[in-house]
């Protein structure tokens, strides 16, 4: 069987190289006739992924899910050329998650289009649940904009656990500067449900975890 650890290292090298190449696209002025004939080499480029195509609910063979890696997640994917990626870690207090956004992120210029702080306090949120042991899909998510933030900062993002009843778990997340934690720039209220059983191996058919 082919090393796992290699395959993951792969997929990550080609989605850095994928994210500086969106990040160049949308900073450069490049010349008309340049792009394209960019665009055709991009053509070109995309025909040499010969391989086999998931089916739509398949996980990726380098995913661990419900409760692991998700290396194509917009959020926090290193395979994702979209993903910043958000780098996620446990402390007492819940969950931090560490990025920066790119020009590629841009919504208002020099800022973070406000759905990129929406999706990626989402997903941190969504991993809090995780941490506690129960794998959830967002029901509810309130999201308020206190300070545009800016792209190219180093930012720190919290989610924790508020309460939990059932299925049902509430979580607080919030975006701040790295170098100015008490500024708060974005902050969220989420509520959550952890799908019953049945409710799992439907929607998630290629879930080893939840089958028999
Ligand atoms: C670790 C990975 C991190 C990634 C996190 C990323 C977060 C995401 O983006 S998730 C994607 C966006 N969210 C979705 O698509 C979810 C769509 N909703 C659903 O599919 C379903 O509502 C689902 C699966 C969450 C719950 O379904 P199911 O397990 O059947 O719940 P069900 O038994 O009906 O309800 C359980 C309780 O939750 C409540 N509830 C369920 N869904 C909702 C809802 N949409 N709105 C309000 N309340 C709801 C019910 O009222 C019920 O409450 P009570 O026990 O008091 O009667």
């Amino acid at each position: 069987m082919e090393d796992l650890e290699l395959r993951r290292k792969a997929v990550a090298e080609l989605g850095r190289e994928l994210r500086s190449l969106m990040e160049t696209v949308a900073r450069t002025e490049t010349p008309t006739e340049d792009l394209q004939e960019l665009a055709g080499e991009v053509q070109r480029l995309e025909a040499r992924f010969t391989g086999r195509r998931r089916e739509r609910s398949e996980i990726p063979g380098v995913d661990v899910f419900p409760f692991g890696l998700r290396m194509y997640s917009p959020a926090t994917g290193h395979g994702s050329a979209f993903a910043p990626p958000l780098e996620i870690e446990e402390t007492e207090d819940g969950l931090v998650g560490r990025c920066a956004l790119g020009v590629a992120h841009e919504g208002p210029p020099g800022y973070a289009h406000g759905g990129m702080s929406a999706m990626l306090l989402d997903e941190l949120m969504g991993w809090a649940c995780a941490a506690k042991g129960l794998p959830a899909m967002t029901i509810a998510l309130d999201v308020r904009y206190q300070r545009p933030v800016p792209v190219e900062m180093p930012l720190l993002l919290r989610a924790r656990v508020t309460g939990i009843e059932g299925r049902k778990i509430t979580v607080s997340g919030s975006v701040v500067p790295e170098d100015d934690p008490q500024t708060i720039l974005v902050a969220a209220e989420g509520r959550f449900v952890a799908p019953d059983l049945d409710r799992a191996r439907s929607l998630f058919p290629g879930a080893k975890g939840y089958q028999n």
